[in-house]
C-alpha cells in the first residue's frame, strides 16, 4: 500500500492538459482560462461623474456662489462645452465629464432657480469623479489563465468587452460501474442486488467541477463484459471505473484490464475509505478504478480525481475545500490508514467553528456522506485528539460564485 499523497502525485504527475477552446460569456462559468483575458477597453472609458449634481470647478463652490448652467450632458451624451469660473454643466450618473470641470457638485447641495443653481455645500477637487481607468485599463490582463471563471468574472469579462473566452477543454470522463448485483436507480431491485448509486454521484461531482461526464452501462463481473465495457473509449480522456477493485474472486476490473493491455501503476493505498483504488493507463488512457463502497468512490472522487481534473484543465486557482476547524469530540489514535471522517460543522457562539463527525463512518452509507459538510482529516497513525483540538477538514457545499 502506499500513501495517498505519494498516490495523487503519481496520478496527476503526467495527465496531459487539454486543448483549448473559444466559448461566449454565456457559456463560460465555470470553465478554465486557457489564456489571460485582456481588456478591450479602459474601464471607466473617460472619466465620468459618480453623482446626479453639477460639473463646476471645486474653486467657484464657496457657499453662497451662484453658477449659470451652460448645458447639460446626460449619460451617454458627452457635452462640448467647457466648463469656465462661474459656470457649470449640469449631469448625471455615468455622464462623461466635461472639460474644465475638476469636481462634481451634488445636486443636493444646490438650490436651482431657472437656468441658475446656488451652492449650499462646497465640493473639494476630484470629489465624485470615477476617474478614467480607475478599474482597469485597455491591454490590462484582468483575469488570469488558469482560473475557474465565477460569475463576478464573467461581469468583469464582460465589462472588459470580451464577448469570448478561450478555456481548456472539458475532459471527457467514462464512468464504469461493475457487479452482478448493481440495477439503476427506478428499477426493480431483486433479491441480492443494490443501486449504484455511486456512478450517478460521481458524474454530478466532475460536471460541477467542469469535466464531461459519461456513464457506460453497467458491466457484469466477468473479465469479458468489463474488457467489451472498455472497447469504445475513443476520444474518452479518463475511465473510472466503480467496484471490483479489492481482493474478492469476483473484484475483476484490475485483471479483465490487465488483459485489455491496462498498464498498472499502483493497487492500493493506505487510506480509509478508498484502500483498494487503483490507477494505470489503458492504451493511453488514464484510468482510476475506485473502490465500490459508495463512500470510498466518492471520497476518492475528492481526493484524487478532482486535482486530476485540475491538473488536466490547467486550474491553478480553485479553492481546494481545505480548512481548519476544531474538534467537538474527541477522536481515538489512527491506525495506519489516512483516514476521512465525515463531520458536520457548527459555529459556537464565539465564532469557532465546530466539527462533530458521525459516530459510524461505514463507507456503504450515503446519508452521512449527504448531510456531512466536511471531511475531517486524520493522517496514519495520528495520536489519539480531544474535543478542543483543531484539525484539517476539507470542506463541502463551498460555492464560486
Ligand atoms: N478481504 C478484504 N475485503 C475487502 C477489503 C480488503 O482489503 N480485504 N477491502 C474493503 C474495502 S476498503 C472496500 S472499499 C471494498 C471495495 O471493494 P470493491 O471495489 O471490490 O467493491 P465491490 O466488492 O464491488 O463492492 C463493494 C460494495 O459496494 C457496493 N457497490 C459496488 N458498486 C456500487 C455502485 N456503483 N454504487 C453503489 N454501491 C456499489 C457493492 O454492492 C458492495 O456492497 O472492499 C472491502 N473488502
Ligand atoms: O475503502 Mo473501504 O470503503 O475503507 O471500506
Amino acid at each position: 500500500m502506499i500513501d495517498p499523497s505519494q498516490a495523487l502525485t503519481r496520478i496527476v504527475s503526467d495527465l496531459p492538459l487539454m486543448g483549448t477552446e473559444t466559448v461566449s460569456l454565456t457559456e463560460a462559468a465555470g470553465r478554465i482560462t486557457a489564456a489571460p483575458v485582456l481588456a478591450r477597453l479602459s474601464n471607466p472609458p473617460a472619466d465620468v461623474s459618480a453623482m446626479d449634481g453639477y460639473a463646476v470647478r471645486a474653486a467657484d463652490t464657496a457657499a453662497g456662489t451662484n453658477l449659470l448652467i451652460t448645458g447639460e450632458a446626460p449619460a451617454g451624451h458627452p457635452s462640448d462645452q467647457t466648463v469656465t469660473a462661474g459656470t457649470c454643466v449640469r449631469l448625471f450618473t455615468g455622464s462623461v465629464m466635461p472639460s474644465g470641470a475638476d469636481a462634481v457638485l451634488i445636486q443636493e447641495n444646490t438650490t436651482r432657480n431657472s437656468d441658475r443653481i446656488t451652492v449650499t455645500q462646497p465640493v473639494a477637487p476630484g470629489r465624485f469623479i470615477r476617474p478614467h481607468g480607475q478599474d482597469f485599463t485597455r491591454g490590462q490582463p484582468v483575469i488570469p489563465a488558469g482560473k475557474r471563471l465565477s460569475a463576478r468574472d464573467i461581469g468583469l469579462a464582460a465589462a472588459a468587452g470580451c464577448p469570448w473566452i478561450t478555456v481548456r477543454r472539458r475532459p471527457r470522463v467514462a464512468i464504469l460501474s461493475t457487479g452482478d448485483e448493481i440495477v439503476l436507480p427506478g428499477d426493480t431491485v431483486p433479491p441480492g442486488s443494490i443501486i449504484g448509486s455511486a456512478a450517478f454521484m460521481l458524474a454530478a461531482l466532475l460536471k460541477d467541477a467542469g469535466a464531461d461526464p459519461v456513464i457506460l452501462p453497467v458491466a457484469k463481473d466477468a473479465a469479458g463484459d468489463i474488457r467489451q465495457a472498455t472497447t469504445g473509449l475513443g476520444t474518452t480522456d479518463m475511465l473510472l471505473t466503480i467496484g471490483g477493485a479489492s481482493v474478492g474472486d469476483y473484484d475483476l476490473v484490475k485483471a479483465a484490464l490487465g488483459e485489455a493491455g491496462l498498464v498498472t501503476d499502483f493497487w492500493k493505498i493506505a487510506m480509509r475509505p478508498g484502500k483498494p483504488l487503483m490507477f494505470g493507463h489503458l492504451n493511453g488512457t488514464p484510468v482510476i478504478g475506485l473502490p465500490g463502497n459508495p463512500v470510498a468512490a466518492f471520497v476518492c472522487g475528492i481526493v484524487f480525481v478532482l486535482p486530476a481534473l485540475r491538473k488536466m484543465t490547467g486550474d491553478t486557482t480553485s479553492d481546494h475545500g481545505q480548512d481548519i476547524a476544531t474538534l467537538a469530540s474527541d477522536l481515538p489514535a489512527n491506525d495506519l490508514r489516512f483516514d476521512h471522517l465525515r463531520a458536520t460543522l457548527k459555529r459556537d457562539g464565539q465564532g469557532t467553528l465546530l466539527a462533530t463527525p458521525f459516530p459510524k463512518q461505514d463507507s456503504g452509507m450515503m446519508s452521512p456522506l449527504a448531510t456531512c459538510d466536511a471531511l475531517i482529516l486524520r493522517p496514519a497513525h495520528a495520536p489519539a485528539a480531544s474535543a478542543g483540538e483543531t484539525c484539517r477538514i476539507i470542506r463541502f457545499g463551498r460555492r464560486d460564485d
